[in-house]
C-alpha cells in the first residue's frame, strides 16, 4: 500500500497541485421509512474542480445536494466542508459557511424582476436583514444599494444583463435557468451545487451553459453538478461519481468511469436513462 505521505511528497516534486478536499461526504447514509435513498455514500468534491454526480433516476443525486444543503440530516455519517462539520445545521447557516445551490424545477419569485431575485439572494449574506429593511438604517440602505450593484454584475456574468428588469416569470427558459444561478451566486458560495442546470434546454443553450460552468469555476469557485446530459458532463468534468441506488459504484475522470463495466450496465439496465 502506497504511503500517503510519499504520494504527497511525490506530486509536490512532480509540481502537480495538491488536492484539497472541500466537501466530504463521508460514508452517508439517508434512510426515509424503508427507503434507503443514499448507503454509505463516500464522496470527496476538492477546491478548484467541476465534480459531476450522475445515475439513473432515483439514484439518490437530489438526496446528496438535500443532505449537504442541511435539508435533511443523514441518519448516518458525517459531511464536512472547509474542514468542518454541517450534517445537521440549518439552512441558512450552509449558505452562510459558503454552500449555495440551484434546483432541479427553478424557483425563482416568478413576479418579481431579474434584478430583485438576485437581490434577494444578496440579502442571504447583509448584516441588517429585516429589522434594518423596517428600520430604514443607514447601512440598510448601504448594503441594498451594494447588493443592487453586486446583482447587476451578476447577472452581467451569467449573460442576463439586458434582461435586468424583466419580471423573472416572462424570462426564455433557459435565461430563467442563467437567473437561478445568479441568484446563487449572489451568496457568494465557495461551492455551487447545480441540479440538472441544463434540462430543457437546447443544443446552442446547453453550449453556453458548458461555458458559464467553466467560467464559475474559472472565477474560484468549486461546482458540484448533477446532470443527464451525458455530453455536457463528460465535456467539463474534472470527475464524475456514479450513484446507483442509493450507492457510489464508481467514480473518476470522465473517460475512466465512461469505460467502467459497472456504470454500463446501471445506465443500460434504467429503463430512463437518457
Ligand atoms: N423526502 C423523501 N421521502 C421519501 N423518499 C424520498 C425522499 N426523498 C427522496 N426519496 C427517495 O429516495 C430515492 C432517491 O431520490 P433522489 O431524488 O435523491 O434521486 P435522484 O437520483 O435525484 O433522481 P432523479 O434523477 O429522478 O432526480 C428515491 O427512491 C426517492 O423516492
Amino acid at each position: 500500500m502506497t504511503n500517503p505521505t510519499e504520494t504527497t511528497a511525490a506530486a509536490a516534486a512532480a509540481g502537480t497541485p495538491l488536492a484539497e478536499p472541500l466537501l466530504e461526504i463521508d460514508n452517508v447514509t439517508m434512510q426515509f421509512g424503508g427507503v434507503v435513498a443514499l448507503k454509505e455514500a463516500a464522496i470527496t468534491v476538492n477546491t478548484g474542480e467541476i465534480f459531476a454526480l450522475i445515475g439513473p433516476n432515483g439514484a439518490g443525486k437530489t438526496t446528496v445536494f438535500n443532505v449537504v444543503t442541511g435539508v435533511y440530516r443523514p441518519t448516518s455519517g458525517q459531511v464536512r466542508f472547509a474542514g468542518r462539520r454541517i450534517d445537521g445545521m440549518k439552512r441558512f447557516q450552509v449558505t452562510k459557511g459558503g454552500v449555495a445551490r440551484t434546483f432541479q424545477n427553478i424557483r425563482l419569485f416568478h413576479n418579481m424582476s431579474a434584478l430583485e431575485n438576485v437581490m434577494v439572494g444578496a440579502d442571504a449574506h447583509h448584516r441588517t436583514g429585516a429589522v434594518g429593511a423596517v428600520l430604514n438604517l443607514p447601512w440598510h440602505r448601504r448594503e441594498e444599494r451594494g447588493g443592487r450593484e453586486l446583482a447587476r454584475e451578476l447577472l452581467d456574468f451569467v449573460g442576463i444583463g439586458r434582461r435586468s428588469s424583466d419580471t423573472a416569470k416572462n424570462l426564455p427558459y433557459g435565461d430563467q435557468r442563467r437567473l437561478e444561478i445568479a441568484r446563487a451566486l449572489a451568496t457568494d458560495p465557495k461551492i455551487l451545487l447545480l441540479d440538472e442546470p441544463a434540462a430543457g434546454m437546447n443544443p446552442a443553450e446547453k453550449e453556453s451553459l458548458q461555458d458559464l460552468i467553466r467560467k464559475i469555476r474559472d472565477s474560484g469557485r468549486t461546482v458540484l453538478l448533477i446532470e443527464h446530459d451525458m455530453g455536457l458532463v463528460m465535456h467539463i468534468s474534472d470527475r464524475v461519481a456514479v450513484l446507483d441506488f442509493g450507492q457510489l459504484i464508481a467514480e473518476g475522470t470522465p473517460a475512466v468511469v465512461q469505460r467502467n463495466p459497472a456504470v454500463i450496465e446501471a445506465y443500460l439496465g434504467a429503463s430512463d436513462a437518457s
